[in-house]
């Protein structure tokens, strides 16, 4: 069977699965679409739309939907897990019997706590064995789905893994790029998110581009910074998982991350601003996360600190600005951040 005949899964039914699935489908690859909802499920096989996360994408007719698990996942051989974070566990658990043997590729942009993990270490714990990957990049999936030139990244340790997620996904609109930097891709997706509410505020408060310029490129160093400390390589954050997701999302307001924070910077609470969006904005979750993790690690996070006490700890917007811009004058390029630690220094710690 060649590769772009073999049997694909996708699943999650929200605006990015959907999108998913459906430039799969149009690739002629045999592709089920799974939701939990069988309601939804009829909905989107009656009009051929999902009318509640992506209205006005036709879906193509060979795309098959449907809410029971076994017929979706049955002689599947690649499956794409488009769940949001707070959920990806549970529905991991609940399929796990049916997923084995399959090569796994996480779409998800969060991280669980406790633990500090990224969605592939969960689906190494709940489906033991499996081939795991991530596929993160400048992704919005309502502009993938109209067909905008787009590119993303396949990340595994497992070329021949990558390979495939390349020959099934690749069309004339959408370019897939390998990499061997699983942990990299994979928390550049999760961090950007963080960084997308800030700008996203700092769109409603009117800044100038200078201050946009200013935010976006010491947001790169502070990921940067965190995630080379964590063990990611460094240049991941030069290329499509890193600098370009996170251009993409602190510049759209498709961004649901940019949405939340700019209803925010509108004075609205955070229950408002995200109750308003009605899908999932990982970002918020990934805040928490992250200034914890940021102070267990001691590593230097001002913008995470920041927005986190505008947030969390109820400090007025103007003085963390003010604190933000009054901090100790730093070099531009820290080289030492993007430096890669050795396992061994890891291991001292
Ligand atoms: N939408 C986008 O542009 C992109 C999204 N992503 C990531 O993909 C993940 C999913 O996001 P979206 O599809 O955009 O979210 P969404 O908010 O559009 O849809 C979420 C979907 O997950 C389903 N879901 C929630 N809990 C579930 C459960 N327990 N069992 C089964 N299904 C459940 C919902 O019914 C809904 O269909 C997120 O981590 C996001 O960061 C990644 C790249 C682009
Ligand atoms: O990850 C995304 C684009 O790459 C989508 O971002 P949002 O979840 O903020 O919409």
């Amino acid at each position: 069977m060649s590769d772009l005949k073999v049997p694909v899964t996708v699943l999650g039914g929200g605006s990015f699965g959907t999108t998913l699935a459906n430039l799969l489908a149009g690739n002629d690859v045999p592709t089920r679409l799974w939701l939990r909802d069988e309601e939804q499920a009829a909905s989107m096989r009656a009009k051929g739309e999902n009318a509640r996360y992506l209205p006005g994408v036709r879906l193509d007719p060979r795309l098959v939907i449907t809410s029971d698990a076994e017929v979706a996942l049955k002689d599947a051989q690649l499956v794409f897990l488009a769940i949001p974070s707070g959920a990806f566990r549970s529905v991991l658990q609940q399929l796990a019997p049916l997923l084995s043997g399959k090569g796994l590729i996480s779409t998800t942009k969060g991280i669980e706590q406790p633990g500090f993990l990224m969605m592939s270490q969960i689906v190494e714990q709940e489906v033991p064995g499996a081939p795991v990957a991530v596929l993160s990049g400048p992704n919005l999936a309502r502009e993938m789905a109209a067909g905008a030139l787009t590119a993303t990244v396949i990340a595994s340790d497992d070329p021949q893994l990558n390979a495939r997620v390349q020959a099934v996904l690749g069309c004339p609109s959408l370019r897939v790029y390998a990499s061997a930097d699983r942990y990299g891709v994979e928390l550049g997706g999760a961090l950007k998110n963080v960084y997308a509410i800030i700008s996203g505020m700092a769109a409603a408060m009117g800044v100038g581009e200078n201050t946009r310029s200013m935010l976006i490129t010491r947001a790169l160093a502070e990921m940067t910074r965190f995630a080379v400390h964590m063990g990611a390589n460094p240049m991941t954050f030069l290329g499509l998982a890193g600098v370009g997701d996170l251009i993409v999302t602190c510049t759209s307001s498709m961004s649901r991350n940019y949405q939340v924070g700019y209803a925010l910077g509108q004075g609205h609470s955070l229950e408002e601003s995200v109750a308003r969006l009605g899908q999932v904005a990982e970002g918020v979750n990934t805040l928490r996360v992250l200034r914890q993790k940021s102070e267990e690690e001691g590593v230097y996070m001002p913008l995470v600190a920041g927005l986190h006490a505008i947030i969390f700890e109820q400090q007025p917007l103007q003085e963390v600005i003010g604190r933000l811009m009054s901090a100790e004058q730093k070099h531009d390029v820290e080289f030492s951040a993007f430096m890669p630690r050795r396992a061994t220094d890891k291991e001292q710690q």
